[in-house]
């Protein structure tokens, strides 16, 4: 029998009962990387998607990158920047552009988008409330240990800031920039960031939006991607991955081995990607769950 239009509507929704029913109440954090905000009309659809997830009863939590918006900044500054391991060189210098990038304009941004459909997106930093503290982390090159600057490796999260939101029925929109006990601040990968608070959370999930489909078997050669990987298989293959993947396929491991049973790298270019993973039966992108 040929379904009408509506009716396939509502096949679809009916397709979503079980996951509504399952992640009700659930804490999901989502990185949300600057290469994913590629379009305006790509960063309205992601502002609908967390909204529609608040009102579906999630408890979504934005940690949110801008990593091109940086570069952009910073060269029209005319201020040099390079990547020392996937790691943005930071200096002092840098490291104030960073701060005003990420916290001043592309947190604004999200926010803004998303309170277009009622107040609920708080911005923060992770300097708030003792978020996130981190200490200066060096880059490992050669097995040697390199100065990248200001770049922060966090030691500690403090969520209750976060909790008091969601509890007031907010959804916290998060900058990856840590304060440090010696009083500096740090540049932190949005993803590692992410990662770590949703260890925090204990959230029930972990999804890094980025710009390719997820995981690449063996890329750039071979582009299937692997949909599902346990903890120990994904371990076994961290150091054959390279480049922007390393942050994001590490932040997945560390939410799993650190109690987040799914973790997911998703395309953040396909509109509505957040919604297909979590409300319909297939899901998209890669998945890693405890081994
Ligand atoms: N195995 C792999 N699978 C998929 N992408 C990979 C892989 N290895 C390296 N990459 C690269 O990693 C990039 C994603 O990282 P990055 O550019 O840092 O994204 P973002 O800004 O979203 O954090 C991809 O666009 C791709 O070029
Ligand atoms: C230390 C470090 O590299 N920090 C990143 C922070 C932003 C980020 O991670 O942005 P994406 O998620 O868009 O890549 C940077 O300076 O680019």
């Amino acid at each position: 029998m040929r379904l009408t239009t509506a009716q396939a509507k509502a096949e679809s929704l009916i397709e979503a009962l079980p996951w509504l029913t399952r992640f009700h109440g659930a804490t999901i954090v989502i990185k949300y990387g600057g290469n994913a905000m590629i379009d305006d009309a790509l960063k309205e659809g992601f502002a609908e998607d967390v909204v529609f997830l608040h009102h579906a009863g999630l408890r979504p939590v934005v940690v949110h990158g801008g990593g091109p918006q940086i570069s952009t900044a910073l060269d029209q500054l005319g201020i040099e920047s390079t990547f020392t391991a996937g790691l943005r060189v930071t200096t002092p210098e840098a490291m104030q552009v960073v701060r005003m990038v990420l916290t001043g304009q592309v947190n604004r941004d999200i926010v803004g988008l998303v309170n277009r459909h009622g107040p609920f997106a708080v911005g923060m930093s992770g300097e708030d409330a003792h978020l996130f503290t981190a200490v200066r982390k060096h880059a490992l090159v050669d097995g040697e240990p390199v100065d990248i600057g200001q770049v922060g490796e966090i030691i500690k999260v403090e969520p209750g800031a976060v909790s008091a939101l969601l509890d007031n029925g907010r959804i916290p929109v998060i900058s990856s920039v840590a304060r440090g006990d010696d009083g500096e601040i740090y540049n932190v990968n949005a993803d590692t960031a992410a990662a770590a608070l949703a260890v925090a959370l204990q959230a029930h999930k972990l999804i890094v939006l980025t710009d390719v489909e997820g995981l690449y078997a063996s890329w750039p050669d071979d582009t299937d991607v692997i949909d599902l990987l346990t903890a120990d298989e994904l371990a076994a293959l961290m150091p054959k991955l390279s480049s922007g993947m390393v942050p994001k396929m590490e932040a997945c491991l560390t939410a799993v081995q650190g109690g987040v049973p799914q973790a997911h790298v998703l395309d953040g270019r396909v509109s509505h990607s957040l919604l297909l993973e979590i409300f319909t039966n297939e899901g998209i992108g890669t998945m890693v769950v405890p081994s």
